[in-house]
């Protein structure tokens, strides 16, 4: 089966309703390849959610970006899973790099906060990446592997899971990750998706980047043949999204 191209667009803690009003907008204006070809999710703030759920064009979907770890209940400042399912919010980003560096989320915090979500129903977009540091040190792999490691023992349908490879050092940083650079992170994670789920898992799982991809270099990492698509940052808040999106024609003509 082939792995359907995801754009997601992480949206992070920016907009104010106008911003979120106008990008909507363009978005629904868009021409884009049809969601036979691509599947395109934007992650608001929690507060926007409603209102990006309500103008947002059918064929794109919404995402949290975070959700809490356990049912609801006296956890003030928190969202729970419960919550994103009665909002009809059919996916939720988990275990993202700026949650895990600066809220100290560990791989098992990550590792329950999926399974919880996956256990109310939600589709998780959870997210691996090494340092500089850990780079530099050779232990990309290692590092990743061991976050996979984590997600992995709390899926049990990983038909509901997308893997999103983003390098710290590439996030915000305009410093994005070369095709090739981003092929052997991708090609070593369905590796160890194979020796550690499934052949039929690896195969089927769609392992995306992130990392300051923009219009000018998302086709160039959308070529290599592990790269199923794209969460975006900075750019999924500009026009230049659209171009991003359109990025699943390579696959399709590959
Ligand atoms: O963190 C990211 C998406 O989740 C990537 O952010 P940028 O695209 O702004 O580098």
């Amino acid at each position: 089966m082939a792995r359907k191209f995801f754009v997601g667009g992480n949206w992070k803690c920016n907009g104010t309703t106008e911003e979120v009003k106008k990008i909507v907008s363009t978005l629904n204006d868009a021409q884009v390849p049809s969601s036979d070809v691509v599947e395109v999710v934007v992650s608001p703030p929690f507060v926007f959610l409603p209102l990006v759920k309500s103008t947002l064009r059918p064929d794109f979907h919404v995402a949290a970006q975070n959700c809490w770890v356990k049912k609801g209940g006296a956890f003030t400042g928190e969202v729970s899973a419960e919550m994103l399912v009665n909002l009809d919010i059919p996916w939720v980003i988990l275990g993202h790099s700026e949650r895990r560096s600066l809220l100290n989320e560990s791989n098992e915090f990550v590792g329950d906060k999926v399974a919880y979500a996956l256990s109310r129903g939600l589709k998780v977009i959870a997210c691996v990446g090494e340092t500089l540091e850990q780079r530099e040190a050779g232990s990309t792999v290692e590092v990743v592997a061991a976050q996979t490691k984590a997600i992995a023992a709390c899926v049990s349908n990983w038909a509901d899971v997308v893997l999103a490879y983003e390098p710290v050092w590439a996030i915000g940083t305009g410093k994005v990750a070369s095709p090739a650079q981003a092929q052997e992170v991708h090609y070593e994670l369905r590796k160890w998706l194979q020796e550690n789920t499934s052949p039929e898992v690896a195969a089927t799982t769609r392992i995306i980047y992130g990392g300051s991809v923009n219009g000018a270099n998302c086709k160039e990492l959308a070529a290599k043949p592990d790269v199923d698509g794209f969460l975006v940052g900075g750019a999924s808040l500009k026009p230049e999204f659209i171009d991003i999106i359109k990025a699943a024609e390579v696959k399709k003509s590959a």
